[in-house]
């Protein structure tokens, strides 16, 4: 396998904090063994999360300077409008200050009490925000996504039997929308493919059943769809991309990821009523249509990240720094989720620290050691971030119980990834000396992003 140089050169750099071991120790108690509760300055490789993470190139630095911050429609906005109707083909966009942003207005907008929202496997504020309006989110992704072995082309795919079953026991007017997640981040980045969009698109037709992609990914799942899906090979990742999105009735998208920005997102639909209904709720939340709580200069940024995110160069890069440090891992027989995801590389926990009890919370375990012995900061994605079942109020247990290393775009090099598979090489070694955990506070929302911990 070869691995692309980074296709670009460094201007700007960011010096990052070298720590001791004792250092970490006591910063890794003060935030409860909870990696979301360190800080910044703690951490020598952040790979917590590649939400918002990324490094802007000088083009897009240059457009922070031609914010034009008029408060209603700013010229950044007419720019960002353009680059989504091309690039996407959604006709109209609604700008928002990140994905929770569009997915507060896509839920309230659809969602009635006693809904459904079937999906390719849960994300956590997108089946909040679903919650919160009422719905329950069904799961309709094949059943080998929940396998973090099995090695298949495309695990973010929808069971269209699945989905076939929910229409005809609830009805197509209890399912507002098919939320398709385009790759699917828990599952461990996985894509899904043109003919599985083709066919759910074809299926919710036939039931006047919109379909709402999480765009999120979009990009590293055209990509996966030019490499593994044959008729693909010769497009273009903007072709590939074009028309995936066709076969959606519009999107939620967080801009922190794919669209090569801090911050900024957006909301797409086709439908003129829902759009028009879409304005009346924005300025609620968010702000003007024409700027959903985010500065001129975002708004540009986020258009010429768009344009960047297509260009081959770039996408293949991303994507094999994911592959090396995958591969490192597989050779020294460390257990992830196969095959490799477009945006970070999963840890299997459950394998990993196979004496810890999921109850006892074996992938924040690793993930609190993982720090402590290397600086390097990961994500929680197990049986904690799962959270509880509302009605039994028992813990979710889900049967991937990850820890996720997650690849900021254009941050680092293949030295940084060479340290991280060391790391977890090491820890590997250790593994049966690492104890399970208890929760000392569990909050009452999104329990992960706050909860503190201790060891047993
Ligand atoms: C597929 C999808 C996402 O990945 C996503 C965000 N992702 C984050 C940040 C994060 C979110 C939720 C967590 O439990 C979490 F611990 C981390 C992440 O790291 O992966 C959002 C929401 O987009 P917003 O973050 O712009 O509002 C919608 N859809």
């Amino acid at each position: 396998t070869n691995y692309p140089a980074e296709p670009f050169k460094i201007k700007v750099v960011e010096p990052i904090a070298m720590t001791t071991r004792e250092e970490r120790a006591q910063y890794l108690k003060e935030a409860g063994y909870n990696t979301f509760l360190l800080n910044s300055a703690q951490c020598y490789i952040d790979l917590l999360t590649d939400s918002g993470t990324t490094a802007m190139s000088d083009n897009q630095w240059a457009g922070m300077m031609l914010g034009d911050e008029a408060y209603a429609g700013s010229r950044n906005f007419i720019h960002l409008q353009e680059v989504v109707r091309e690039y996407y083909g959604f006709k109209h966009i609604i700008p928002t200050h990140q994905g929770r942003g569009a997915e507060n207005l896509l839920s309230r907008l659809c969602i009635k009490p006693g809904d459904y929202v079937p999906g390719n496997m849960y994300f956590t504020t997108t089946r909040a925000h679903q919650e919160l309006n009422g719905a329950q989110f069904v799961d309709i992704i094949i059943d080998e996504a929940h396998d973090s072995q099995i090695n298949l082309p495309f695990k973010g795919n929808v069971d269209i039997n699945k989905l076939q079953k929910l229409i005809d026991e609830v009805g197509a007017d209890r399912i507002p929308y098919v939320c398709v997640a385009v790759t699917v981040n828990l599952a461990g980045g996985q894509p899904v493919s043109m003919e599985n969009l083709r066919e759910v698109k074809k299926l919710c037709s036939q039931h006047g059943i919109q379909v709402m992609f999480d765009a999120t990914r979009c990009v590293e799942n055209a990509y996966f769809i030019k490499e593994r899906e044959a008729a693909y090979a010769h497009k273009t990742i903007r072709e590939i991309l074009k028309e995936m999105m066709g076969y959606s009735d519009g999107c939620t998208m967080s801009g922190k990821k794919d669209c090569l920005v801090n911050i900024g997102g957006f909301l797409c639909m086709n439908d003129d009523d829902l759009y028009q209904r879409a304005c009346e709720l924005v300025v609620l939340f968010e702000g003007m249509p024409s700027y959903g709580g985010l500065a001129g200069r975002d708004m540009e940024a986020m258009a010429r990240g768009i344009e960047e995110s297509v260009d081959y160069h770039y996408i293949h890069h991303r994507i094999s720094q994911c592959r090396y440090l995958a591969d490192q891992l597989v050779a020294a027989g460390i257990p992830i989720v196969l095959p490799v995801g477009g945006h970070a590389v999963f840890l299997d926990a459950r394998k990993f620290l196979e004496h810890i009890p999921q109850e006892q919370f074996p992938a924040q375990t690793l993930a609190a050691h993982l720090y402590l012995e290397s600086g390097v900061r990961s994500m929680e994605r197990g049986i904690v971030s799962a959270g509880r079942n509302k009605e039994t109020g028992e813990h979710y247990r889900p049967k991937l119980e990850l820890v996720r290393l997650t690849i900021p775009r254009r941050v680092y090099t293949y030295a940084h990834l060479d340290v991280v598979a060391q790391a977890c090489k090491d820890l590997y070694q250790h593994r049966s000396q690492l104890q399970g955990m208890q929760m000392v506070y569990e909050p009452k929302f999104l329990r992960f992003f706050t909860a503190r911990f201790e060891p047993v």
